[in-house]
């Protein structure tokens, strides 16, 4: 099945090989990390040198290096990542207005979260789960980096599409998907080719980003992304997307101009795993050009009633 996948992704038999490889003999990559605060002294990991769009906040380790064994750690100084994470986080960096209210609506266990918080530095972070038993995680990794202001909800996003619509300038999904890119950690991720899998995610990513779409204030942005291979999940939900929603415009992020995806030409910007840079990743921006009036709700009382939990 997986030879099957590859033949669709690419016409070049080397490539095709290259993909199988780094998914049937799984290699280590760099294990990274993204700083809290700022660096911290105490740390004498071994670096890699950084990549030209690497977020300034970010180190990627030598391999080996188990920084989630270290005390800084368990003290929040640093979240742990794949880069593949980082990568699907860095077209927030076309973002330049500071936000008024992030929101990440597949949050767990909160890696996004915290990227778009470091970075973006929103007046509030909303951080979704709505499977019910990830939002402790999610909780206590927050806690643990003392992410604030932010406020954690457990609701599908059709709820949170009717309840609070247009309250956020940036809306996250990094949506489920079949989680193909974990055989390249060496995982296991059952059924992940089969294509009745693959059309179960490819309906629920469509109703996460139609519902995502409400939630966006004009002029505010969209970001999509997973840890899928399939075109039919990525590349072609965009498509979807960008017929479905048309004031929904594609951005194009040029610091990832090198990773356009061959499979189309919107602006879609992948990791392989055969890069030998991350497990893979896929991600997409878009802006909402409707209007620049902001039309956001009081989200204020309703996240107090229904927050799960408030970093206040
Ligand atoms: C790829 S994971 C998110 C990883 C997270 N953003 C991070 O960086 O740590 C996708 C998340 O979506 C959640 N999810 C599952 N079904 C969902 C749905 N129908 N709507 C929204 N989120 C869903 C999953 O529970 C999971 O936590």
């Amino acid at each position: 099945m997986l030879t099957k996948f590859s033949l669709k992704l690419w016409p070049d038999p080397q490539q095709q090989q290259a993909f199988i490889q780094a998914l049937t003999e799984p290699q280590p990559y760099s294990p990274c990390i993204a700083w809290i605060k700022g660096r911290s002294e105490k740390a004498s990991f071994q670096r890699v040198d950084a990549l030209p769009w690497q977020l300034p906040f970010v180190d990627r380790l030598a391999v080996g290096e188990r920084p989630g064994k270290h005390d800084l750690h368990h003290q929040g100084a640093y979240y742990c990542l794949d880069f593949s994470s980082v990568f699907a986080a860095t077209p927030l960096t076309v973002i330049r207005k500071k936000p008024k209210v992030v929101l990440d609506l597949c949050a767990a266990p909160g890696g996004k979260s915290l990227l778009a918080w470091r970075f973006l530095q929103p007046h509030l972070l909303v951080s979704n789960e709505v499977i019910g038993k990830r939002v402790g995680m999610l909780i206590s990794n927050l806690k643990r980096c003392q992410i604030a202001p932010v406020r954690v909800l457990s609701a599908d996003p059709s709820v949170l599409a009717e309840a609070i619509p247009a309250s956020a300038d940036v809306v996250l999904v990094d949506a489920p998907c079949t989680g193909q890119s974990l055989l390249a950690k060496g995982e296991s991720a059952p059924g992940c080719f089969h294509p009745a899998s693959i059309q179960h995610n490819v309906k629920r990513q469509r109703r996460i980003l139609a519902n995502a779409s409400r939630l966006v204030v004009p002029g505010g942005y969209l970001a999509y992304m997973t840890c899928a291979f399939s075109e039919a999940e990525n590349e072609q939900v965009c498509r979807w997307f960008t017929r479905r929603f048309p004031n929904f415009e594609p951005q194009t992020v040029d610091a990832l101009l090198a990773f356009q995806s061959h499979l189309t030409d919107l602006p879609c910007y992948r990791i392989w795993p055969q890069s030998g840079l991350g497990a893979g990743a896929f991600t997409m921006l878009f802006r909402n050009t409707q209007g620049t009036a902001s039309m956001a709700q009081p989200l204020g009382a309703w996240l107090d009633e229904n927050a799960r939990w408030s970093s206040e």
